[in-house]
């Protein structure tokens, strides 16, 4: 096994604390499955050795340093840099912290499907966190067999998602799955983004050209316990290309997405340097050019709408004081703690 396979580049770090590179490929309770050049196994985090103030917690797709256990679990040392990652607000943290879902992959697919489910909110909701998250989205409409207007749906989601790659797809009768194919390169990652039934799980079989998905369900049907379990959430396919599917993906909670509103509505923050005052606030203020676009509709107010309701929430979400002071309190409480050993 070798886990450059498993899209593990040299990343930069001058502590190797002795030990080997693994990706994480599910995430448990305290229990973690990787993949190293051992092949799959399992680790676990030693709290009290993990953390160092800055550290974060593994998850699905994270790059880490273990040492290696042959005959049980192996300690995981560090999490190593991420180059993408999505999070969701940690529930456990009272709102306060963020908590990552997945890391290091190389394409979002923004799955929609292409029936009654269609929603142009909830894709520029996705578009904004993707853009956010570091990796290249693309935009999957799936159950592309279900409608006569396939062409109309692209036009209309071309409209909202500019400069983005728009594939429509039907897992179902294998229509417009070649124009995915090039992103199925060995050793990349995809992440899926889209609610529950839109087909993510059947568009995965049809990537791997086998029944991936149900397999899992099987296995985890006639197991006792769900937590020992083997359910890998990153998964590689015969193609080399892994899937990240996780089910923290389908409840992504908005964090900090001020980078990813700019270019998923570039095309209305474009009128903001045109209003007279720098600091308008787009109300009420003579010479706003948002005012002008609204009135002359170049701007369709549906588009505004949601521009303003993703900024309040991008605003509310940023929150950044507690969650620092939360980490600061978390810090010294460890330090003071390893001193005392
Ligand atoms: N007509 C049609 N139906 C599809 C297609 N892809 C999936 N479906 C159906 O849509 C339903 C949901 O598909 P899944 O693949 O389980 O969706 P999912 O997004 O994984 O759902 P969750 O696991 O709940 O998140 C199933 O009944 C599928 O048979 C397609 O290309 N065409
Ligand atoms: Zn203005």
């Amino acid at each position: 096994m070798n886990i450059r396979d498993f899209g593990y580049a040299d990343i930069n770090t001058d502590v190797t604390d002795g030990g080997i590179p693994a990706r994480i490929t599910a995430v448990h309770k305290e229990r973690y499955e990787l993949v190293s050049e051992h092949g799959y196994g399992f680790g676990r985090v030693k709290a009290a050795n993990y953390y160092n103030g800055t550290e974060t917690w593994p998850t699905v797709g994270d790059f880490v340093l273990i040492e290696y256990n042959d005959s049980g679990d192996s300690r995981i040392l560090r999490t190593l840099p991420r180059r993408s990652y999505f999070t969701r607000l940690d529930p456990s943290s009272g709102g306060h912290g963020e908590q990552a879902v997945a890391a290091n992959f190389d394409y979002v697919f923004i799955i929609q499907s292409l029936n009654k489910d269609y929603n142009i909110r909830k894709l520029e909701r996705y578009l904004t966190e993707s853009w956010q998250s570091g990796a290249e989205p693309v935009v999957v409409l799936t159950k592309a067999d279900l409608t006569e207007e396939v062409s109309e749906y692209e036009r209309r989601t071309a409209e909202t998602v500019p400069g983005v790659r728009i594939v429509a797809v039907s897992a179902r009768t294998g229509y417009g799955m070649e124009e995915l194919e090039g992103y199925l390169k060995p050793g990349k990652t995809i992440v899926l983004l889209g609610s529950s039934g839109v087909g993510k799980s059947s568009l995965v079989n049809a990537l791997a050209k086998e029944e991936i998905m149900e397999t899992r369900e099987i296995r985890e049907e006639d197991s006792r316990g769900r937590h020992t379990t083997t359910h890998r959430e990153l998964i590689m396919l015969k193609s080399g290309v892994m899937v990240i599917d996780t089910p923290g993906m389908r409840e992504l909670g908005m964090w900090d997405v001020s980078k990813g509103l700019g270019q998923s509505f570039s095309d209305v923050e474009q009128y903001f340097e045109r209003c007279r005052f720098s600091d308008c606030r787009h109300q009420s203020e003579p010479g706003c050019a948002v005012r002008e676009a609204l009135e002359s509709g170049d701007l369709p107010e549906s588009r505004w709408a949601s521009y303003c309701k993703l900024k309040r929430e991008a605003r509310f979400s940023n929150n950044k004081a507690g969650y620092f002071h939360d980490m600061q309190k978390h810090n010294k409480a460890y330090s003071r703690k390893k001193r005392g050993n």
